[in-house]
């Protein structure tokens, strides 16, 4: 059950206690309460989903964050490899967590991506070839909102169609679709992909976007794992509950402290305790903030902040890494793209009322139809200095997402004009930044600094993208349609030098931050957790999210984040058999 008070809570212990109802931790609890023996407590600082029509037409996902009742609201420091800005940095703050509260794409990242993390780690169990049997048990592919019959559009020996999550393509034929699926055609540069979810197929080229939503709405981890299991007694799980800290509770058989302890707020602070274990889900932000209150990480730091260290590990909050994302706008003839629409109240008002009695429309489907993902060449002068940062030669080093609109999170739409937008996403960055604890107050707001665009790699592979955009909107098939780029900065980037100054200037996230709790092999010293996940040190604690994850994967990561998920409540039923 979902309770919203804590005076519900009819015990205070549970066998599990997992800290976020995200995108993983709805997983763990799923799978965890198969077994009616076992009893699970999820604590959530955020609010329901339910109702939420943002959260559940596909296409108002952008409109969930930043600065909203759903996000929570962060901001990066001060970005010195972009001219000292800051921005947004939302996350999902309701059931569901980020998966809530993103833009749906759904992939599970390259062979090379999991064979890497195998590697990385030494467990062979997180290789492609082990990894790839969880799509079955997550992913429903279901067909597009419009019915259209989708060959060539997808390769269904891909594909899970019995799983939780719901996925589907776009369901409706926007007008510039001809023009992309023409531009694969005239560019060897971007030829077309037929899936584009990776795993077994490649990531290179252009193709149809998979969503994480079936029949014209969104599905999270909320509407299908927490949905299915929420009306099992064994499974608590409870809103508005934010976790302050976990406590430690004596020491393991082997001498390891334990944290078995959760301190929480909701409407005064309440100790829960794991018969079993603490399971931290709480992203790649809330993650590593928690273990620091908690005493686990940096000691200089913590002293600093008058936070006692219990356990010395200065690789928790450090290693952060993510994607950044630069919306390249080129003015379009005629009206033929979603602005007009965008920008008459009228119209989406229309939108809005076909969308709540029917499930159909423009709100039923993704911002986005097509996107695809490209490499550096090999031959390129960076790879003189620089180590390919790829996880393999198959990988690709940047992504193209081609919307029918002006697609500027954060920057309104002018009055007037028609847009394409080509976004570019950096998918290996080399940049690494950090989280850190702005006080000992759990309520502060981290200091979050990606670090982005501060190594020679990363700016030229932004660079190189906006030039390969350019070279998109250049094809044939765009030649009566594309006018021109929109905006001085991005007129202006007409040399390496302007280039770099307006992927400066513009560029922000796509929100995909990794690698502040990463997983490193048993006995490393560096890293945070386990190849089990378990955190290094501590008995009784293990940490389940995105944040585990040492490189960004090289796609959109909450497909990679449920797989993640899925093995990590085999592994934990494994540790803990119950009779
Ligand atoms: C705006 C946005 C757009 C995105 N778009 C895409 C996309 O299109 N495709 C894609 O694949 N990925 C996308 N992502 C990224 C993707 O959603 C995340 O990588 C993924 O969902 C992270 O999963 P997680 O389980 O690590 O964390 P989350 O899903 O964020 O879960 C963490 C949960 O912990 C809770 N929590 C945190 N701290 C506490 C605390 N102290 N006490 C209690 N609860 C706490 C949070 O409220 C949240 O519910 C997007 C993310 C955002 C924010």
């Amino acid at each position: 059950v979902t309770l919203t008070d804590v005076s519900q809570l009819e015990t205070f212990a549970f066998d599990y206690i997992i800290i976020g109802a995200g995108n993983a931790g709805l997983v763990v609890a799923n799978r965890l309460t198969e077994n009616s023996k076992v009893s699970v407590l999820v604590l959530e600082a955020g609010v329901t989903d339910q109702g939420v029509i943002a959260a559940e037409a596909p296409f108002l996902g952008p409109t969930l964050t930043p600065n909203t009742l759903w996000d929570w609201n962060y901001t990066v420091v001060a970005q010195p490899g972009m001219k000292g800005r800051t921005f947004p940095y939302p996350r999902g703050k309701l059931l569901g967590g980020s998966s809530s509260a993103n833009y749906l794409f759904h992939q599970f990242g390259t062979n090379e991506d999991w064979d890497r993390l195998s590697l990385v780690s030494g467990d062979p169990g997180w290789s492609w070839p082990n990894m790839k049997k969880y799509i079955q048990k997550h992913e429903r592919f279901v067909p597009p909102i419009d019915g259209h019959n989708a060959p060539g559009q997808f390769i269904p020996s891909l594909h899970g169609f019995k799983g939780e999550v719901f996925v589907s393509l776009p369901g409706n034929n926007q007008t510039i679709d001809p023009r992309v699926l023409a531009a694969t055609e005239q560019l060897p540069e971007f030829p077309y992909n037929k899936d584009t979810s990776g795993g077994d197929h490649s990531l290179l080229g252009v193709g149809f976007l998979q969503s994480s939503a079936g029949g014209g709405v969104r599905s999270s981890s909320s509407t299908s794992y927490l949905a299915q299991a929420n009306t099992r007694p064994n499974l608590t799980v409870l809103i508005n509950a934010t976790v302050l800290k976990l406590v430690q509770t004596g020491t393991g058989s082997l001498g390891a402290k334990s944290f078995r302890g959760v301190q929480f707020q909701r409407s005064s602070t309440i100790t829960v305790t794991a018969r079993k274990e603490v399971i931290l889900s709480a992203g790649s932000v809330g993650t590593p903030q928690i273990l620091q209150l908690s005493g686990i990480g940096n000691s200089a730091d913590l002293k600093a902040l008058n936070i006692t260290p219990i356990i010395h590990n200065a690789n928790v909050g450090e290693n952060l890494s993510d994607h950044t994302l630069l919306p390249n706008i080129f003015t379009v003839q005629g009206d033929q793209s979603f602005d007009g629409i965008l920008r008459s109240d009228q119209e989406t008002q229309a939108a809005l009322n076909q969308w709540v009695q029917n499930k159909t429309g423009l709100l039923a489907n993704n911002v986005v139809n097509n996107f695809g993902f490209a490499r550096i060449p090999s031959n390129a002068t960076i790879f003189k200095t620089t180590h390919d940062p790829a996880p393999g030669p198959n990988s690709p080093h940047w992504e193209i997402i081609i919307s029918n609109f002006w697609f500027n999170p954060g920057i309104d739409r002018p009055p007037t004009g028609s847009f394409m937008t080509l976004v570019v996403v950096l998918i290996t960055p080399t940049s690494r930044g950090t989280i850190k604890l702005r006080s000992s107050n759990p309520f502060d707001k981290p200091l979050i600094d990606p670090n982005y665009l501060t190594t020679e790699f990363d700016i030229f592979t932004m660079r190189e993208g906006v030039k390969a955009v350019k070279r998109f909107a250049a094809a044939p098939a765009f030649s009566d349609y594309v006018v021109g780029p929109f905006g001085d900065s991005f007129s202006a980037a007409t040399t390496d030098a302007a280039t770099d100054d307006y992927v400066r200037g513009l560029t922000t996230t796509i929100f995909h931050p990794v690698g502040t709790a990463s997983m490193s092999r048993s006995f490393s010293k560096h890293g945070v957790v386990n190849p089990d996940l378990t955190v290094k040190g501590v008995d009784g604690l293990r940490v389940v999210d995105a944040s585990v994850f040492p490189f960004v994967p090289s796609c959109h990561p909450q497909g990679a984040v449920y797989l993640l998920a899925e093995r990590a409540s085999d592994i934990i039923k494994f540790e803990n058999p119950t009779s």
